[in-house]
């Protein structure tokens, strides 16, 4: 399968979950190249932004920022490769992330079926955008889904980031949580809506700072807390952006 690439190998690394409701735990991430949305915040955007595509990025206001080669930020991998490589860290939470990783979801089953025939104990957690439909098998075989439904902030178009019919599923789903990335009142007003359109519970919802620092989660996150209290959504940090910075692999 298509996997972002780190140094000469694939994007897997040991780490502590940074984000959402497993945040602070250790789990080993396995980050998907390739991406359906292109979010001008992204911080994974060595997975979709390719020389020769047209998307735009924040970054783009550094002189020295340049699409990437794609033969340079992504591999090929065999799913046996990736199973061996994964079960070889002393921990048996995982995270499938990207990117987006259900653009991959047969080549994702084979390796969560390779991982439990190692080990029964693997936990599997997939970080989504929620625009893409699990197969049933998919779902079944995954323990949680940590779905982050894009908002204006992100620049994509309407239609592009939000599909109703996935959403509703995953409301639905009680392996799923939703975690709304936010940067001030705007961004409340826009999750208020969206929870209520799509019968979102508020005790399903987290919203998270956006920031590739400690200073900018700071900032963002003055203006979440209140709201969080108020509408019962679990405000969640970005430890791992706070330990180790804008780093990849952490
Ligand atoms: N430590 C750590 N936690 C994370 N939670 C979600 C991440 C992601 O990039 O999807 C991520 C990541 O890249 N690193
Ligand atoms: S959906 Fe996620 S990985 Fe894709 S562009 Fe947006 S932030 Fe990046
Ligand atoms: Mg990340």
């Amino acid at each position: 399968m298509l996997l972002a690439r780190l140094n000469d190998g694939p994007e897997i690394f040991f780490t502590l979950q940074g984000e959402g409701v497993s945040a602070g735990l250790s789990a080993i991430f396995v980050r998907a190249a390739l991406c359906n949305l292109h979010c001008r915040w992204c911080d994974t955007d060595h997975t979709w932004n390719f020389e020769g595509t047209p998307w735009q990025h924040d970054k783009d206001a550094d002189p020295a920022y340049r699409k990437y080669r794609k033969a340079d930020v992504t591999i090929e991998i065999p799913v046996g490769e990736i199973v061996s490589h994964v079960a070889s860290f002393p921990c048996r939470r995982v995270v499938l992330t990207g990117g987006e990783p259900l653009l991959q979801q047969e080549a994702w089953l084979e390796v969560i079926t390779g991982l439990r025939a190692i080990d029964p104990a693997f936990v599997l957690e997939v970080e989504t955008n929620g625009t893409k439909m699990p197969t049933p098998e998919f779902r079944s075989a995954v323990n949680q889904f940590n779905v982050s439904p894009k908002l204006g902030n992100s620049g994509m178009e309407a239609r592009l980031r939000t599909v109703p019919a996935v959403i509703s599923s995953f409301a639905e789903d009680p392996k799923a949580w939703f975690k709304f990335v936010a940067r001030g009142p705007d961004d409340v007003a826009e999750i208020l809506a969206f929870t209520a359109e799509h019968n979102i519970p508020a005790g399903k919802v987290l919203v998270m700072p956006e920031g590739r620092s400690s200073a900018e989660l700071d900032h963002h996150a003055a203006a979440l807390t209140a709201p969080c209290m108020l509408h019962g959504w679990r405000f969640c940090d970005r430890l791992h952006v706070r330990l180790w910075g804008d780093k990849r692999g952490v």
